[in-house]
């Protein structure tokens, strides 16, 4: 795999910046105290346990869950301000794929904040849908119902209509899970091509490997921050005994994390690649 440079843009002012921030479900915090920066075109992976609060962060960065403390700011202001310019494809989970509805006409939401409730989308917005589903090779299934596609397919609808929506950041729940090895081919092909327009993108994955390779910033949670920056500097022992706890196992020169859910694969991280 293809490694990215470390940090290319770190000098540049942040774009995402995230202050004390708490959210909670039902009254109980889920996120605590969280603080980090993300600088503008900057590529994160985001790891942690089963529970950490990967998603929850995500669903607070485009406003879906309030805070109940602190600050989040895009492009210096705060979040709302900028909303349409955040895409987020939520894990495949959370949505529901018999809903009604084709795949042009999934791509077409991500213009919605372009033409809105009352309007009907234009020919920017046409184009921006044919491209997005032109990139993602999905072009022949615009008349599809989402619910026939397979999964990965699916996946690269969602991939199209956040693309359609023209992020300067790009928020990725777990796209690597469930799909095939094209799909997550297409997927990080994508992360370069945004990279290389300066979109701002965080990937949740359980894959410590592909984050290490793959990512120039890890950012390790267990609802607080357990470290943030360089793989070199996030996965330590110490890091991932924090995180992992007794799940994590150091055999000979690999960390080994067991999620413990079924159906999940063990992690095997070279500590060598780390120190
Ligand atoms: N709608 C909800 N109501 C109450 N608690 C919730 C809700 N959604 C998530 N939680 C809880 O918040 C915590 C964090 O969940 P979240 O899905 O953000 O973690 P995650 O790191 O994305 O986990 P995973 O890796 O398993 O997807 C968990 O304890 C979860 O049970």
């Amino acid at each position: 795999m293809k490694k990215q440079s470390h940090d290319p843009i770190q000098k540049e002012p942040a774009r995402l910046e995230l202050e004390n921030i708490v959210v909670a479900y039902n009254g109980h915090p889920i996120l605590e105290d969280l603080s980090f920066e993300v600088p503008h075109g900057a590529q994160v992976a985001v790891v942690g346990p089963n529970g950490a609060g990967k998603s929850t962060l995500f669903k607070a960065l485009v406003g879906l869950l309030p805070l109940r403390k602190g600050q989040i700011r895009i492009h210096g202001l705060p979040l709302g301000q900028h909303k349409d310019c955040v895409a987020y494809i939520p894990q495949r989970e959370e949505v529901d794929w018999h809903f009604p509805v084709i795949v042009e006409e999934v791509v077409m939401m991500g213009r919605f904040n372009d033409y809105g409730w009352l309007g009907k989308p234009g020919e920017a917005d046409h184009e921006a849908v044919s491209r997005s589903m032109t990139q993602m090779g999905i072009s022949k299934l615009a008349k599809r119902s989402i619910s026939e596609l397979s999964g990965g397919q699916q996946q690269r609808v969602f991939l199209a209509r956040a693309l359609a929506q023209e992020p300067h950041i790009l928020l990725m729940d777990e796209p690597f899970t469930g799909v095939d090895i094209s799909t997550q081919e297409v997927t990080l092909n994508l992360l370069e091509d945004l990279h290389a327009r300066g979109v701002t993108v965080l990937v949740s994955t359980h894959d410590l490997n592909m984050a290490a390779e793959r990512f120039e910033r890890i950012l390790l949670l267990k609802r607080r921050l357990i470290a943030y920056g360089t793989r070199e500097q996030v996965f330590t022992p110490e890091n991932i005994t924090a995180a992992f706890g007794k799940q994590a196992l150091i055999l000979d020169n690999l960390v080994v994390v067991d999620h413990c859910c079924p159906g999940d694969e063990h992690e095997h991280i070279h500590p060598e690649e780390t120190a």
